[in-house]
């Protein structure tokens, strides 16, 4: 079939944005991973679908799909290149949209600038629901934080593992440049503890509202930035008594920002969201 797609990106992390709701959307893992091949598809980090919604009270559903081809819970870039597609292709004219997803519902907001907040919901931080088996391991508290130390590569390193919908591992380094995160985060994703595999996050604190961070996904590999990943740092980061929010996250690929006010309130996710081309390719 002949598919039509949007390229769009988020801060550098890139998408084939789908409009599933006029198209039949139903490819195969094998498909997916093709699409987002660099060489012999579009390219991309994730694929992202926009559908009808399933329950009420909500605008529309969000389906994501990582380079691997496997469908996941979250993307945070994502839901911000999402928002763009459904307002340029005409799909709505709200400018806050509910959409949901499969970890639950999100809120995405237009600010009149042409950037986009998202709701993100709140985080989840037991270890047992990240998922994270932390059975046996001798955490280390840090202000209302817990650390758990996993052998990485022949050394101790110690992560605050988050939830955001979608599984984080987040430990703080001292240079986001020269972290081994290309070394070490295909060894974080694919830990035993992690019964999900993990995104893996390698922040720096920069100072009390200023952070650089490289995350090495799941199922993508190192991205120029990860939504989700720079809420589940900033949560680490304000819960170990190190940042204050609204925090500045510096990735590779350009500038989030992320506020949050504690637990149990939900973290709000700023950042841009840019179309780069349209195309339509045979899978
Ligand atoms: N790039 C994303 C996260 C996409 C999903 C992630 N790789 C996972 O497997 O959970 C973001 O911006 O949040």
């Amino acid at each position: 079939m002949k598919l039509k797609f949007t390229k769009m990106h988020g801060a550098g992390n890139d998408f084939v944005v789908i409009d599933g709701i006029h198209q039949q959307i139903d490819f195969t893992p094998a498909q997916w991973k093709r699409l987002a091949d660099r060489r012999f598809g579009v390219g991309a980090d994730q694929m992202l679908v926009v559908e009808k919604p399933q329950s009420a009270g909500v605008d529309f559903r969000y389906r994501i799909y990582n380079a691997d081809g496997g469908e996941v819970e979250q993307c945070g870039n994502g839901s911000r290149a999402f928002v763009k597609f459904v307002t340029d292709k005409g799909l709505t004219n709200k400018r806050t949209i509910r959409v949901e997803t499969m970890s639950g519902v999100i809120e995405p907001h237009l600010e009149a600038d042409g950037s986009i907040t998202v709701d993100m919901g709140a985080p989840v931080l037991e270890p047992e629901r990240v998922p994270f088996d932390a059975a046996g391991l001798q955490g280390r508290r840090e202000g209302d934080d817990l650390l758990w130390p996993l052998e990485i590569n022949g050394k101790t390193c110690w992560f605050s593992v988050v939830s955001m919908g979608n599984p984080h591992a987040v430990q703080v380094v001292v240079d986001a440049h020269t972290a081994a995160v290309e070394l070490d985060g295909p060894v974080i994703e694919h830990h035993p503890r992690f019964p999900r595999r993990v995104n893996a996050g390698f922040m720096q604190i920069v100072d009390r509202r200023h952070v650089r961070l490289r995350v090495f996904e799941r199922g993508a590999g190192e991205t120029l930035a990860c939504g989700t990943g720079a809420c589940a740092a900033v949560v680490a980061g304000i819960r170990r008594g190190l940042l204050d929010s609204p925090v500045k996250v510096t990735t590779r690929g350009g500038e989030l920002s992320i506020a949050w006010a504690g637990p149990g309130k939900p973290v709000m996710l700023t950042g841009p969201a840019v179309s780069v081309f349209e195309g339509e390719i045979e899978l």
